[in-house]
């Protein structure tokens, strides 16, 4: 069976300034993504969990279309990837709302890009708002709503227009920790209303434990696909407490045994590249000076 996606032999590098002095000729590739292989299949919920710097938001830019690989190809139903297209809905960290439009009128957005009527528009964005929760809040500005609810907004927006595939990068990160638990499980739900393909990104270790059928672990820059672990548990939106469930903190144990090592290397990978940026700058002031 082809997969809904197909991530084959991804590269990818961008070309980073050696100091201030804006010369062409004065920068290296950075590789941010080496040999990225992953196969999603229709209806999964896959998580990707890495440590700080390792890729995520480059590989989700580039199923999301916004940027193109050096080397390799993936595939959405069969065909390459060539740019953004409705067939795949974002959710980005940042509620990325129209601060002007109400939540009805974010929500009807996608489909008024798609060419639906006004009638049907509105019927459909009421449904999905609902979905999400938010049925009394169709009139309210993105001022007016909590951190949580405008991420739920965000959600209803991506999936009113019916993508193929749902992107999500770290969409819960800038919530407080019972917010996000809430709205996790809610997103469970709604995986499970609409069966929509996911690929969400975190470097939550729990959130993606509990949220993936399947988790791939990333390593540190260049990022690869370290390993990808199945997550056994059927339904876990059930009343037990899945997360002191001893499965769940085995598998949790699991995944942090393969992230531990990759963490210790983004952050001296960190440490390194503000003492060279340091030294960067120091070097281009010294050369303006010399200029001088
Ligand atoms: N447009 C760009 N130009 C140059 N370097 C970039 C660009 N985008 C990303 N990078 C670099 O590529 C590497 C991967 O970045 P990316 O944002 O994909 O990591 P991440 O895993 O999403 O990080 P985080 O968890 O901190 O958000 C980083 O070293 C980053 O500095």
């Amino acid at each position: 069976m082809t997969a809904k996606i197909s991530i084959q032999n991804v590269q990818k590098s961008f070309r980073i300034k050696r100091n201030l002095n804006h010369l062409k000729e004065d920068s290296q590739p950075l590789s941010a993504l080496q040999d990225i292989n992953l196969d999603v299949k229709q209806g999964e919920f896959m998580v990707i969990v890495g440590p700080s710097g390792c890729g995520k938001s480059t590989l989700l830019d580039l199923l999301a279309g916004l940027t193109k690989p050096n080397s390799g190809q993936i595939l959405l139903d069969g065909k390459p990837i060539t740019g953004p297209n409705l067939d795949r809905g974002i959710v980005f960290q940042q509620y990325a709302l129209f601060p002007w439009k109400t939540t009805l009128s974010n929500v009807e957005f996608g489909l008024e890009a798609k060419g639906v009527g006004r009638k049907e528009r509105r019927k459909i964005a009421l449904e999905f708002i609902q979905l999400v929760g938010l049925s009394g809040f169709e009139n309210r500005y993105p001022h007016e709503l909590s951190g949580g609810m405008k991420q739920r907004v965000a959600i209803a927006r991506s999936l009113a227009y019916d993508p193929e595939v749902l992107l999500m990068d770290e969409p819960f990160a800038a919530l407080d920790a019972q917010t996000r638990e809430t709205l996790q499980s809610e997103l469970l739900r709604i995986w499970e209303a609409t069966k929509k393909t996911i690929i969400f990104i975190t470097h939550g270790i729990e959130e993606a434990v509990y949220l993936g059928q399947r988790v791939a672990v990333m390593t540190s820059r260049p990022g690869r696909i370290k390993q990808v672990i199945d997550i056994p548990f059927q339904s876990r939106r059930s009343d037990e407490d899945l997360r002191s469930n001893p499965e769940f903190v085995k598998i949790r144990h699991e995944v942090w045994d393969l992230l531990k090592d990759e963490v210790t290397k983004a952050q001296e990978q960190e440490k390194s590249k503000s003492l060279s940026a340091i030294s960067g700058v120091k070097s281009s002031s010294k050369g303006v000076a010399n200029n001088g």
